[in-house]
């Protein structure tokens, strides 16, 4: 089959913050329809990654290509091509959902009426037709998260970051934005995406990349990385390509130490 061209193409990628390499050297490519779940423990440069993608960190070495294109060649204009929803994110309180969709739209060159009335009908989709003019401060966490995943979907990128996705969603918006992921990939478009829910990971991805340490450890489908392992599930092929075997013992000491008196 004709592999179509990489929509993203990493090469040597090294960042450093004061003397410490938090990437040290990581290499890949990413293609149209594919889910790919970048995984790794508290720190391992997850982040780091997506926000030199994203043109938000600089600093770095190696090359980033997006769309064939140098991210570092001053245009741009790549930026409109791709969507994020941060693990965090300050939504504007003061604004209502349909004030705040209908900016973000505007940012991305959608016409305010065309944003507006995509944005209404996503939300109403998602369960929050009701609150569309409400305040955004008013909401709770898991109506935040919809909201901003419609803000990184409103333009149709070809490319959509997304860490944590399902954060504060309920068990029934879960599996509808699972589905949506998976859709939107049937269509070409690639998500990359970075989670700790190893079940969800492991369903969901068409490939997975674990780092550790700023370097790039396992990289494949679930299945191959299930063939090179003793393990039969994510999270123990996880804990045991990242040095964890002994979590009972952490676990227990932990307790002891809680249960002292003081
Ligand atoms: N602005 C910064 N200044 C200094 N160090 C930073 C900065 N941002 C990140 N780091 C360090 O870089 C390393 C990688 O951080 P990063 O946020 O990429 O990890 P992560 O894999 O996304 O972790 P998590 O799963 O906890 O979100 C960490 O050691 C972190 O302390």
């Amino acid at each position: 089959m004709e592999r179509q061209e990489a929509v993203i193409q990493i090469q040597d990628l090294r960042m450093k913050y004061s003397d410490r390499y938090v990437l040290q050297g990581i290499d890949l490519e990413a293609y149209p329809g594919q889910i790919i779940g970048y995984i790794g423990p508290n720190g391992a440069g997850k982040s780091t990654t997506v926000k030199i993608m994203l043109g938000l960190v600089t600093g770095y070495a190696g090359e980033v290509k997006l769309f064939g294109r140098d991210i570092a060649d001053g245009d741009p204009g790549y930026k409109s091509r791709i969507g994020y929803v941060p693990e965090t994110a300050e939504l504007y309180d003061n604004l209502t959902a349909s004030e705040y969709l209908t900016f973000i739209g505007e940012l991305y060159g959608l016409k305010s009426d065309d944003a507006d009335y995509k944005a209404r009908r996503l939300m109403d989709m998602l369960g929050l037709g009701r609150v569309y003019d409400a305040r955004i401060a008013s909401f709770s966490k898991g109506m935040r998260q919809k909201v901003l995943l419609i803000s990184s979907m409103l333009h149709d990128p070809d490319v959509l970051f997304l860490d944590e996705p399902l954060s504060g969603l309920d068990a029934n918006s879960v599996m509808i934005v699972k589905e949506i992921m998976s859709q939107l990939a049937l269509q070409g478009r690639t998500i990359f995406y970075s989670s700790h829910i190893m079940e969800v990971v492991e369903k969901i991805s068409s490939r997975i990349i674990l780092i550790d340490e700023g370097r790039i450890i396992a990289d494949g489908s679930f299945e191959e990385l299930k063939e090179r392992s003793e393990e039969g599930t994510l999270e123990g092929i996880f804990n045991r390509l990242t040095g964890l075997n002994n979590h009972r013992q952490l676990a227990e000491q932990f307790v002891s130490v809680v249960r002292e008196d003081s």
